[in-house]
This record gives structure tokens, C-alpha cells and sequence, in this order.
């Protein structure tokens, strides 16, 4: 912080979506924030890939460049935001920020998820904040409410739509009969995808931000490896019909456990059918919404704008005016030391499942097909044919079973003569 004023001048790396919409709003809340605060925040640098390129956003002549690193080490500069994402520079240059005593504000959840235990031990060790809003559900606060309000809360689970590129294409498939490849181009057309969008569609962005979920819901550390993921670009048009169909919409979900027994821990990323009645089915477009439940407080709700350049900009915003009172009184959070967390697979996890099953059209078909789901011990909750003759197709819903048991029945189903294809497998969650 400047010795002699009450300015905080702000390193910017990356003037994208979020960086691009961050500077006007610090410009249009200013007044108000040092009305409140006593602090005057001033985008003093700014770095971007290509200077050239016209952001919709006036700067000073010098306040650009292409070189992040001189920014972050300019002893002008009092507090640092990274919104470039990625591994690398990013670690590298937070890391260099910390080491020079300057706060840092990230929306980066891949870099966070990694090797985020790596830069808070550094910021500890400096003594600054490192505040990160931003990379768990976009503008809804979550992550403070987890860190300090739901501090003491035994937290049971955490369930929620975590990508908002993921539920834009949901919605446009199930709404207007969209195709994949035209909503996933007006999603990132929208700001709301990753560079790279297969984060987005593969499930690793919403994994990246349930492994940061669980843990500081746990207070153990949980990366990103840790988290088992299938994303939504093996969804049809048809699966979609299924569950309509039946009462449900199709979400990616992001689910985070803990057993109460062991302390271990379950985080997982996979399309699920939701029931329509269920509030997560009413999330539509890129909003997000988590639901926390504790054995306390019950179940707690959090929605709004998990993606996009404005939503995101007013979560690294709050943080930032965070990180400049905290300097200015020479103080940080700091969010504990976490132990490594002990994690639960995939298949120790239970849930319904609907497994559709092309079969042929002759007798004793269904006899085998009940047969292979008893002999794996899981109970069918409801059947039902579509089709006949020879495009017969049968599908089930299971009771709560365990995912072990469940795959293993789909293995058993594989090898009957009488199943052509296993045509459907799909997790139901919130019966
Ligand atoms: N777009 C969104 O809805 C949200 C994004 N985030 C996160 O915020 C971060 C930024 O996202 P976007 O603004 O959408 O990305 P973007 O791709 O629109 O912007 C990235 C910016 O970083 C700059 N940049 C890239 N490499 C650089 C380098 N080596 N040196 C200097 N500048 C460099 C680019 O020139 C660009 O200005 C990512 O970590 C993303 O995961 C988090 C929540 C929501
Ligand atoms: N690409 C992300 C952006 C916010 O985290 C998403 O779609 O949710
Ligand atoms: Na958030």
C-alpha cells in the first residue's frame, strides 16, 4: 500500500471475460468502496497476452503490457489479481506475489485444485490473503460462507450444478431441441466456457470446484485428481427424451460425501437425472446452484450466476476490497493447515440408477435380464417396456444401490445372449 495515501494499486493479470468486466465495475463502485472502507482501489497495470486487441475497456496509455511478471514485481503495485487461468504462469506469478508480501485474488479453480495447498502455505508463511471467490460458482458466495459462516457445521453432503457452460447446454438441448456443438459454441460466445472448453464438457472445471468444496468443507486436503469425473458430452437428444419422459431433467452434478465413520471422503462429477420437482431442476442456463446439507443447520441453498464476465468480476471484487483492508491493517484469513483427506471411490457410492437395455424379442428375456440384476443384489424400483418386437427396449430404475453392485449387474447384463446393448446407464439423484 502506498505510504503516504489510502490507494491500493492493483496488478491485473489477464483482461478477459472476468478482468474485462472487473475494471469498469472497480471504476463504477470506487467511490462507494472508499465511502466505506477508506481505501481508494486503482487498476494501476495491467497484462494480457496481446495488447493489441481491443478489450471494450479505456486504459491510460502504459497501463498495459504483455510482460505479467514485471507487473507483479513493480514496487508500485500493492495487491495482485490473476484472472488468466491455467497452471502456468499463473502459479508462478502468485507465487511471486505472495513472496513479495502482496495479497493476491484468483478465480483460477484448476490452479487451485493442484497445487493450491502449495500456494496457501505461502501465503501463510508471507503473511497476505490469497482470496478465491471467484473460482467456486462463479458470483454466488459460497466459499466464504463454507470457510466462515458453516465453520463449526457438520456438513453431511454438498450437491450442486457447478458449470455454467455445462447447464447452458442442457437447457438449450432440453428446451429447444438444440444441438450439442451449436449451445456449446453460444456458451462460449457468452464468455461462460473455459479456453479450453473441454474442462467445461468433460466434467474437470465442476470437478476442480468440488474438490475445493470438499476441501474446505472437511478441512482436508482433496485435489483434483481425487475426483472421479464423466462430463455431458456423451448425452443425447435421447437420454434427455427418456427422462423427460419419465419425470426427470438431466444436470451435471457435482456431489461431495463424507462418510461419517471412516471421515473418508467421496467426490464425484456426472450427469444426473433429477427429478423435476426438485429445485435443481428449476436451474436453468449458466446459473449454478448448491445445495449444502448439515446436521445442524439442515439444508442450505446457495444460487446465481456461477459463470460469465460480470457475476464473476463482483466475487473477485468483494475479495479484493477484503484483501486491501486486511493489508491496510496488516492482517489475513487464513484458512488452517489441511491434512491430506482419505478418499472414497466411485464405487463405494450409492445412488438410483436408470439402465436402458436394447434386448431381442424372444421368450424368457426378462426372466434373465431381473435375473442378473437380483444375482448382483440390486432391486429394481420401477420397469417399463418401450417399443415392441424387434426395437423393444426395457428400462429400469433401481432402489439405492451401491455403484460397485450396479456395475457389476451391467457387466452381467453385457454377457446375456438376450441384451443387444446396453443402451442407457444414468445416475438418479434427489428421488
Ligand atoms: N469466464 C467465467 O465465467 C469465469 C472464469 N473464471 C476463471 O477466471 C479466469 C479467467 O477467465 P476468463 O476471463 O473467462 O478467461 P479469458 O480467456 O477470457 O481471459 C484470459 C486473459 O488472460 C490473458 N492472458 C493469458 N495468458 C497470459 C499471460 N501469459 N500473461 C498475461 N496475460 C495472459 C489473456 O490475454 C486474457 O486477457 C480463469 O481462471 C477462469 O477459470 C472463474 C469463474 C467464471
Ligand atoms: N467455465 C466455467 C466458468 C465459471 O467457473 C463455467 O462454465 O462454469
Ligand atoms: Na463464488
Amino acid at each position: 500500500m502506498a505510504n503516504d495515501t489510502n490507494t491500493v494499486r492493483i496488478g491485473l493479470l489477464g483482461c478477459g471475460n472476468v478482468g474485462g468486466a472487473l475494471i469498469p465495475l472497480i471504476e463504477q463502485q470506487s467511490d462507494v468502496i472508499e465511502a466505506r472502507t477508506g481505501i481508494r482501489l486503482e487498476v494501476t497495470r495491467v497484462a494480457v497476452r496481446n495488447v493489441a486487441r481491443d478489450r471494450g475497456v479505456t486504459l491510460a496509455d502504459g497501463v498495459l503490457t504483455r510482460d505479467a511478471m514485471a507487473v507483479v514485481t513493480d514496487p508500485d503495485i500493492d495487491l495482485v489479481i490473476e484472472v488468466i487461468g491455467g497452471i502456468e504462469p499463473a502459479r508462478e506469478l502468485i507465487t511471486a506475489a505472495l513472496r513479495a508480501g502482496k495479497p493476491v485474488v484468483t478465480g483460477n479453480k484448476e490452479l487451485l485444485a493442484n497445487v493450491g495447498h502449495e500456494l496457501f502455505a505461502i501465503a501463510d508463511e508471507a503473511g497476505v490473503d490469497l482470496l478465491f471467490e471467484a473460482a467456486v460458482a462463479g458470483g454466488i458466495p459460497l466459499i466464504r460462507p463454507l470457510r466462515e459462516s458453516l465453520r463449526g457445521e457438520p456438513v453431511t453432503r454438498v450437491m450442486g450444478i457447478l458449470n455454467g457452460t455445462t447447464n447452458f447446454i442442457l437447457t438449450k438441448m432440453t428446451e429447444e431441441g438444440a444441438e450439442y456443438a451449436t449451445a456449446l459454441a453460444e456458451a462460449q460466445e457468452l464468455g461462460y466456457a473455459e479456453r479450453d472448453p473441454t474442462a467445461d464438457v468433460e466434467g474437470y472445471d465442476a470437478g476442480a470446484k468440488a474438490a475445493i468444496i470438499a476441501s474446505i468443507a472437511y478441512g482436508s486436503r482433496v485435489v483434483a485428481g481425487d475426483v472421479y469425473h464423466e462430463g455431458i458430452s456423451a448425452i443425447t437428444a435421447a437420454d434427455i427424451g427418456v427422462a423427460s419422459r419419465l419425470g426427470y431433467v438431466v444436470k451435471l452434478l457435482g456431489i461431495v460425501e463424507q462418510d461419517p465413520e471412516t471421515g473418508a471422503v467421496a467426490v464425484r462429477v456426472h450427469p444426473a437425472m433429477v427429478p423435476k420437482h426438485h429445485p435443481l431442476a428449476s436451474v436453468r442456463e449458466s446459473f449454478n446452484a448448491v445445495f449444502v446439507e448439515g446436521d445442524a443447520v439442515g439444508q442450505l441453498m446457495f444460487y446465481g450466476r456461477g459463470a460469465g464476465g460480470a457475476p464473476t468480476a463482483s466475487a473477485v471484487l468483494g475479495d479484493v476490497i477484503d484483501a486491501a483492508v486486511n493489508l491496510s491493517k496488516g492482517t489475513h484469513a487464513t484458512l488452517g493447515s489441511f491434512g491430506r483427506a482419505t478418499i472414497m471411490g466411485i464405487d463405494e457410492t450409492s445412488a438410483e440408477y436408470l439402465i436402458s437395455l436394447d434386448v431381442s424379442d424372444e421368450p424368457g428375456v426378462l426372466h434373465a435380464v431381473t435375473g442378473a440384476f437380483a444375482d448382483n443384489g440390486v432391486s429394481i424400483r420401477a420397469a417399463e417396456q418401450e417399443g415392441i418386437g424387434p426395437d423393444a427396449r426395457l428400462v429400469f430404475i433401481t432402489h439405492t444401490a451401491r455403484e460397485a453392485d450396479v456395475q457389476a449387474t451391467v457387466r452381467s447384463l453385457r454377457d446375456l445372449d438376450a441384451v443387444l446393448k446396453v443402451g442407457g446407464f444414468i445416475r438418479v439423484i434427489g428421488s
